[in-house]
């Protein structure tokens, strides 16, 4: 499995979207050496397919967001067909239950110590407390996502995604051993978009957070090698 980041750059996982591979895959070549690995998503994924990522995959660790979320056998048989693909990390929907995490985990374990690191997407970063409760959560979302990490870590998981708000809560409760990858992370002057729950990198990793995942900040720039090393510089540690 990917360890834990040694280097303050390692703890940065570019998002890659977009429905273009040869876009993918020139951002991946020039945003490697200075990240840890590289985020492949929905939008290139239904594009473009398996193919995208074996092409992607010799550059960089490969964390693929599919955010699976089905029942248990859909989503064991979809974890057995990724597997091919050799992805560092890959994320289901916590919300699917404990079942459902269950059947991923016990389907990846057949690629042995390769398995890919197993993320629960907790509570998504776009969903502000009005935005959650008017799909039938009340509470807001740190109660939901301490809620959602119980249960996926005791089904599983290896870690949790999460906003940068929640990763001092999941910490309190789960102490250091859950990996914690969080988006909805934004320079300081950079657009939200549409992003709800956000904080800065160097906060994100103030309260422990592993990795962060940043799309925008960095693709959308002018110099994304530039803005990636920026952001990486001003890490703690
Ligand atoms: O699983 C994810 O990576 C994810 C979970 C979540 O709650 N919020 C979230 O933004 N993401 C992903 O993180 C990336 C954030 O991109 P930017 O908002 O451009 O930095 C996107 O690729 C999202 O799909």
């Amino acid at each position: 499995m990917l360890p834990r980041p040694a280097r303050a750059a390692d703890r940065i996982i570019p998002a890659i979207d977009t429905s273009d591979p040869a876009r993918a895959m020139a951002l991946a070549h020039t945003l490697a050496p200075g990240c840890g690995a590289v985020k492949l998503g929905l939008e290139l994924f239904t594009a473009a397919g398996p193919e995208a990522v074996r092409q992607v995959a010799p550059l960089a660790p490969v964390f693929l967001d599919l955010k699976l979320h089905d029942i248990p056998n859909t989503v064991a048989g979809a974890v057995r067909s990724l597997l091919p693909l050799r992805p560092a990390m890959l994320t289901l929907h916590a919300a699917g239950g404990a079942a459902m995490v269950a059947a991923a985990r016990e389907a990846a374990e057949a690629a042995g110590a390769a398995r890919p690191i197993l993320l629960a997407v907790t509570v998504l970063t776009s969903l502000d407390a009005a935005a959650l409760s008017e799909t039938g959560v009340a509470g807001g979302p740190v109660q939901q996502v301490l809620r959602l990490a119980r249960l996926a870590l005791a089904a599983g998981a290896d870690g949790l995604v999460c906003s940068p708000r929640e990763v001092g809560p999941i910490r309190d409760a789960f102490g250091e051993a859950p990996l914690l990858v969080v988006p909805g992370v934004r320079p300081a002057g950079s657009a939200a978009g549409d992003q709800a729950r956000t904080a800065t990198p160097a906060e994100a990793v103030a309260a422990g957070a592993d990795w962060l995942v940043i799309g925008r900040p960095i693709t959308g720039a002018a110099d994304p090698v530039a803005a990636l090393a920026g952001i990486a510089a001003g890490l703690p540690g």
